[in-house]
C-alpha cells in the first residue's frame, strides 16, 4: 500500500509550468527544465540481469565470452522471439545494437492508458519489450496516459470507450504505476526522493496529464493541429474502421492520435526519447508521432517506432480485458496462484510460443525444451511448469512465485502442507466455502462442523471417514473421533480448511 499511495501523491503533485514555444531543436539538449520531475525507480545491479541472456548463472557464464565478442542487437532478439511486427525504419537496427561502449543507449517509451484498475497479460508485452531494451543496455520509459485515458483510444475498438471519472482514473493510475514499478523497477528499491538518480538501472515513469493539463486549445491548434493533415488522420485504420460503423466517431476520439503523437514529440524534445513501442494496433498513433516530430521539429529520421504483434490464444482471440477471465497482472484482481495456474495449464500447442514471447529464457534453451517435449517419457506439463515459473517470477517476484507454489502444493490431493493465511487466501476461489459465526465453529465437534459446513451430508458419514483416517483439518489428518475445534485451528482467527479424503475440500470462513 505504501508504494501505491507514495507514487500516487507524486504522480499528481506536479505543478506544471506553461508550455514554451517554439520547440527546441535538439532533443538531447541538457539545459532544458523539465515540466515536471519524472519519477525514477532504481534497483540495484545485483537483482537485475542486464545482459540479454537468462538469469541462470550457468548460462551467463557460458555465454559471457561470446557475449562480449558478439554483442546482440535488441531488434534481432525481438525478431527471433516473435516480438517484432513492424519498424518505421530499418535504421533502428543499426543504432540499437548492444551498446557496450559502441552506440549511446536509446530511450524507449511505451504508453499505458489507465482505463482499468490493472494491466493485463496483453499489456505485459509492452513491459517485456521495454525490459528487453533495458537488458540490452537501453533506457525504458513507461508513460501513464492520465490525459489520453480521458479521451479514449479508438484503436482496435468498435465502440467509443465509456467516460471515466477522476477518482477511477486516479485509482487506475496508482494501480498501474505500482505494477510497472514492481516489474521493471523493483518496488522495494524504489527511489522516490531523488528523482534524477541517473544510473543505468533506473526506470522512468511519467504521466502525460502533466503536460496536457495546461495545454490550451488555442495553443494546441496553433502548434500541433496546423501540422496534422486531416487526410492522413482519416486514413488511419482506427478511424476508417470506426467511420464504417453505425456509431461513427466523435471529434474527441478522432483527436486521440494527435495527443499520442504530441506525447512522442514532447518526450523526444524534453526527455531524449527516440523510440516508441506498442502493440500492432498502435501503429497509427506511433506514426502520428514520428510525423509530427518530422514536421514540427524539422528533424528527419531521428525518431523511430516499433510494434509487436498482439498476443493471441491458440483459438485466435486476443488477450484483453473485455472478455471474461482476463489475466490481470495485479495480485488484487488475480492471485499469483491463479496466475501461475493459468500458465501451468496452457495447451501444448501454445507453450513454445509463450516461452519465447513471455520469458527471457535463452532461445537455444527453448529449442532444447521443445525437443524434450516430443521424446518418449516426457512428463506432461513440464514445459508449462517452467513457463508458469518464469512468468510468475517476472510479474509477481520471487515471493509471488513461492506463494503460488505453496498454494499449488496445498491444493494437491492428499497434500499435508501446513496452511497459513496467505496460502488459504490464494486457493480460496478454487474451493467451495461457507461462512459461519465464530461461536458456531469454536469448540464445535469436528463431526458437527463437517455437516454444518456441507462437507458431509450426515454425521454418520463424517464419523465413518474420520475413523478411517480420511478427514483432514488444515491439511493435517485428524485421528480422534472426538476432535473439537480449538482456537489455534482457526488460521489467523479467520478461516479453516476441512477435507474429506484427498479431494473434497471446504473452506470455513468466520462470518
Ligand atoms: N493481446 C495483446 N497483445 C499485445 N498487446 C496488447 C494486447 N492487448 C492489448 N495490448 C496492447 O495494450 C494496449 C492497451 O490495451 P487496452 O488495455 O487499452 O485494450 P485491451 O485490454 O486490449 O482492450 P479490450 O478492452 O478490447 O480487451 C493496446 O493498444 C495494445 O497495444
Ligand atoms: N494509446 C495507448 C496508450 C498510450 C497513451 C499515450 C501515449 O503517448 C502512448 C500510448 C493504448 O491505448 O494503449
Amino acid at each position: 500500500m505504501a508504494t501505491i499511495s507514495a507514487s500516487r501523491t507524486i504522480l499528481f503533485s506536479h505543478s506544471s509550468k506553461l508550455f514554451f514555444f517554439p520547440f527546441k531543436p535538439s532533443p538531447f539538449s541538457s539545459s532544458h527544465i523539465p515540466f515536471s520531475l519524472p519519477l525514477r525507480f532504481t534497483r540495484p545491479t545485483c537483482t537485475l540481469n542486464l545482459s540479454p541472456y537468462p538469469s541462470d548463472p550457468q548460462h551467463q557464464q557460458h555465454h559471457h565470452h561470446h557475449h562480449h565478442q558478439n554483442p546482440r542487437n535488441v531488434i534481432e532478439i525481438l525478431e527471433q522471439r516473435g516480438l517484432l511486427e513492424s519498424l518505421t525504419s530499418d535504421a533502428l537496427r543499426n543504432i540499437s545494437s548492444n551498446n557496450i561502449g559502441a552506440t549511446p543507449p536509446l530511450k524507449v517509451y511505451c504508453g499505458f492508458d489507465p482505463t482499468a484498475e490493472s494491466l493485463h497479460l496483453g499489456n505485459l508485452l509492452g513491459i517485456i519489450v521495454l525490459s528487453w531494451f533495458h537488458r540490452c543496455g537501453h533506457r525504458p520509459v513507461a508513460l501513464i496516459g492520465g490525459a489520453t485515458a480521458r479521451v479514449g483510444d479508438p484503436s482496435g475498438k468498435s465502440l467509443e470507450r465509456p467516460q471515466l471519472d477522476v477518482d477511477t482514473l486516479e485509482k487506475n493510475t496508482a494501480g498501474i504505476s505500482s505494477t510497472i514499478i514492481r516489474i521493471l523497477g523493483g518496488a522495494q528499491n524504489q527511489n522516490l526522493g531523488n528523482g534524477y538518480a541517473d544510473d543505468d538501472n533506473s526506470v522512468v515513469v511519467l504521466n502525460n496529464y502533466d503536460w496536457w493539463k495546461e495545454f490550451s486549445l488555442l495553443d494546441f491548434l496553433k502548434n500541433v493541429g496546423r501540422y496534422a493533415r486531416v487526410g492522413t488522420m482519416m486514413a488511419k485504420e482506427s478511424v476508417r474502421k470506426r467511420l464504417e460503423s453505425e456509431q461513427g466517431m466523435s471529434f474527441t476520439e478522432f483527436t486521440y492520435q494527435l495527443l499520442q503523437g504530441y506525447d512522442f514529440l514532447y518526450l523526444f524534445q524534453n526527455e531524449g526519447v527516440s523510440v516508441q513501442i506498442g502493440g500492432s494496433d498502435q501503429w497509427g498513433n506511433i506514426t502520428a508521432g514520428t510525423d509530427l516530430i518530422r514536421k514540427i521539429l524539422q528533424v528527419d529520421g531521428a525518431a523511430y517506432g516499433l510494434t509487436f504483434p498482439l498476443l493471441l490464444k491458440s483459438d485466435g482471440t486476443k488477450f484483453g480485458k473485455s472478455e471474461d477471465g482476463a489475466i490481470w497482472l495485479s495480485p488484487n484482481l488475480l492471485s499469483p496462484y491463479k496466475f501461475y495456474q493459468y500458465f501451468f495449464s496452457v495447451p501444448d500447442d501454445d507453450v513454445i510460443r509463450f516461452l519465447k514471447i513471455l520469458t527471457f529464457l535463452d532461445i537455444e534453451e527453448i529449442a532444447q525444451l521443445e525437443g524434450e517435449m516430443i521424446k518418449p517419457g516426457y512428463v506432461p506439463n513440464t514445459l508449462q511448469r517452467r513457463l508458469a515459473e518464469e512468468v510468475t517470477r517476472f510479474v509477481h517476484g520471487e515471493d509471488g512465485l513461492s506463494e503460488a507454489l505453496r498454494a499449488t502444493e496445498a491444493l494437491r490431493p492428499g497434500s499435508e502442507t501446513k496452511l497459513d493465511w496467505k496460502t488459504i487466501e490464494g486457493i480460496a476461489e478454487d474451493v467451495p466455502s461457507c461462512s459461519l459465526p465464530y461461536d458456531e465453529v469454536l469448540n464445535q465437534s469436528l463431526v458437527d462442523l463437517s455437516v454444518s459446513s456441507g462437507l458431509f451430508d450426515s454425521k454418520s458419514a463424517a464419523r465413518r471417514l474420520l475413523k478411517q483416517g480420511g478427514v483432514y483439518l488444515n491439511n493435517c489428518r485428524v485421528n480422534s473421533e472426538n476432535k473439537r475445534i480449538e482456537v489455534e485451528d482457526i488460521v489467523d482467527g479467520k478461516v479453516l480448511l476441512l477435507s474429506a479424503g484427498k479431494k473434497n475440500k471446504v473452506l470455513v470462513r468466520i462470518a
